[in-house]
């Protein structure tokens, strides 16, 4: 890994390295056919530091007629030069790409802090993960591969035939990005499409746009023909609209909130592109009598705390058995009141700031609403006074199921804990079922026949035993219900990218 240069740029009370500095004080623009372009009104939006609620930067956001010209490029490189690559090329360049994250390893590590909020050691371990991803899908191209099946029997029957299938790219992709974890986000939709051979437009978060900015130089430098990504920024009303109506974009993925999502679907019917999306959670966590409370409080605590609450995995609907309902919510009372919140830039931060002033209301508004609900607020509940969009760990006790708290996603680090007794299993799993979503889950037993038969019954994706949301590379992740459309992640991803065709051959 490439170290960065010392931190000496002064940045509101902490360092960053001057390499970071450069990168914000460039121009940013849109990346459209292998350029860096403005945009065709020559609009920008600014980018701040939730931490600080200070501008980083400026970058140029499109309009529909960009995403044409986007669109049209990616077009023309599926059908040029791209698609005339052997396999061996296109593995030799997202290994090489892979290779130029991890030598950017620091810089990424520093913008996604600064734009994102989140804490530089969770930022670290997201671009060490990214890499292992392209590596992962570089490694996938060559597996790619059809079957052969017994050729239609009125062929047969006239001649020897062969059939088989062969696997081809689904063509163009739009990509929609959020802002919880932008880069890897990304990383996630970008190296399972290069690796099935289409081509993209990436439209990233309004909110974060700085890490895949810095993708799109690693993207040329790597040598991706013209086309083969491009990058137009912008709102999600303009450009990712745009995106989702656009008559020659074959497919969509995105990842954001459930009614987004919904939006996304109406959009695309025009053409019938294919979606895959990955929405909303309120995932439960169940804690059974038995459970080891020296593994289940902290990882209770940060099934939902982790990325401050922002995570689509959150598993923020804790049912706690009666026998020990006090001593773990002791334990997280304590857990949250030891967590350190500051700047993702110090070291010592344990949990940053939220994205922005509106998520940060929008949370206020689900703490406060609890409270009025009659729930029992034992730890946190305040927005600190500071700069930037800090609010507490929080935890609320007697919930019930009809509180807002309980029903919707808050994007917040918010915990809403509710008791039971008894150890029907297909009660408790009701309780943890009663939600329109179903991304993920966990079980914290040491009892392994409670442990399956609950994860059996919870209605979710991706379900953890004594621990929560471990999601991998190689583990196909995605909803059940309104938590969305398809797998990303492993093998599952990679077929979302690619289309069957049958041959049959008359000999
Ligand atoms: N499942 C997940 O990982 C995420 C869930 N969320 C949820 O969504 C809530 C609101 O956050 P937002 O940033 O407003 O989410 P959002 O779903 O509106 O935004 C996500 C992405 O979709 C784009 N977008 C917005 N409207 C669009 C449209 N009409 N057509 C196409 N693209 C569009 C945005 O520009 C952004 O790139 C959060 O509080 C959280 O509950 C937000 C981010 C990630
Ligand atoms: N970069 C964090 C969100 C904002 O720009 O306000």
């Amino acid at each position: 890994m490439n170290a960065l240069t010392p931190n000496i740029a002064p940045f509101d009370g902490h360092l960053i390295a001057p390499q970071t500095r450069a990168f914000l004080d460039r121009k940013h623009k849109l990346l459209i056919d292998g350029l860096w372009v403005d945009g065709e009104t020559g609009e920008t939006m600014e980018t701040r530091d939730p931490a600080t609620g200070l501008v980083l930067t400026e970058f140029a956001i499109g309009t529909a007629g960009d995403v044409d010209r986007a669109v049209a490029a990616a077009r023309r490189a599926f059908e040029g030069p791209w698609s005339r690559l052997s396999v061996a090329e296109r593995t030799a360049l997202l290994t090489r790409f892979a290779r130029l994250i991890a030598e950017h390893a620091a810089l990424l590590t520093e913008l996604e802090v600064i734009d994102n909020g989140m804490p530089r050691f969770i930022a670290g371990l997201c671009v060490d993960n990214c890499v292992e991803m392209v590596d992962y899908y570089a490694g996938s191209i060559m597996r790619i591969q059809g079957t052969t099946i017994a050729p239609p029997r009125h062929v047969a029957a006239e001649a020897e035939a062969l059939t088989y299938t062969v696997k081809e790219p689904v063509g163009v992709v739009a990509q929609i990005t959020p802002w919880n974890v932008p880069l890897a986000m990304a990383i996630l939709k970008l190296s399972p499409a290069l690796a099935a051979g289409c081509t993209i437009v990436i439209k990233p978060s309004e909110e974060t746009p700085l890490s895949m900015l810095l993708l799109g130089d690693l993207l040329l430098e790597a040598g991706f023909p013209a086309g083969v990504v491009n990058i137009v920024n912008g709102l999600g009303a303009t450009v990712g609209q745009a995106l989702s109506e656009h008559p020659d974009v074959d497919k969509i993925s995105f990842t954001g909130s459930t009614a987004t999502g919904k939006r996304i679907i109406q959009a695309a019917t025009g053409n019938l592109k294919k979606v895959t999306l990955e929405l909303g959670g309120k995932s439960p966590v169940v804690v059974m009598p038995d459970a080891d409370l020296a593994l289940a409080i902290p990882g209770v605590a940060m099934a939902t705390y982790f990325l401050q609450g922002q995570n689509c995995m959150a598993g923020t609907r804790i049912f706690v058995h009666v026998d020990i309902h006090d001593a773990l919510v002791e334990g997280l009372v304590q857990f949250s009141q030891g967590m350190t919140l500051g700047h993702g830039l110090d070291p010592t931060s344990m949990q940053g700031p939220l994205i922005s002033q509106v998520q940060t209301d929008k949370v206020m508004g689900f703490i406060e609403g609890a409270v009025a609900e009659g729930a029992t607020l034992v730890a946190g509940g305040k927005r600190l006074e500071r700069p930037g969009n800090f609010v507490e760990p929080t935890i609320f006790t007697n919930t019930t199921r009809d509180m807002r708290v309980v029903r919707e996603e808050i994007f917040g680090p918010v915990m809403a804990i509710q008791r039971f007794e008894g150890t029907d299993l297909d009660a408790i799993a009701k309780l943890a079922n009663d939600t329109p979503f179903g991304l993920s889950g966990s079980v914290w037993t040491q009892n392994l026949g409670w442990a399956h038969k609950l994860v059996a019954r919870i209605r979710a994706g991706h379900v953890s035993v004594n621990c929560h949301g471990a999601v991998g590379t190689n583990i196909p992740f995605g909803g059940y219900g309104q938590s969305g459309w398809g797998r990303e992640f492993g093998q599952e991803s990679l077929e979302g990218y690619l289309e069957t065709k049958a041959v049959t051959v008359r000999l």
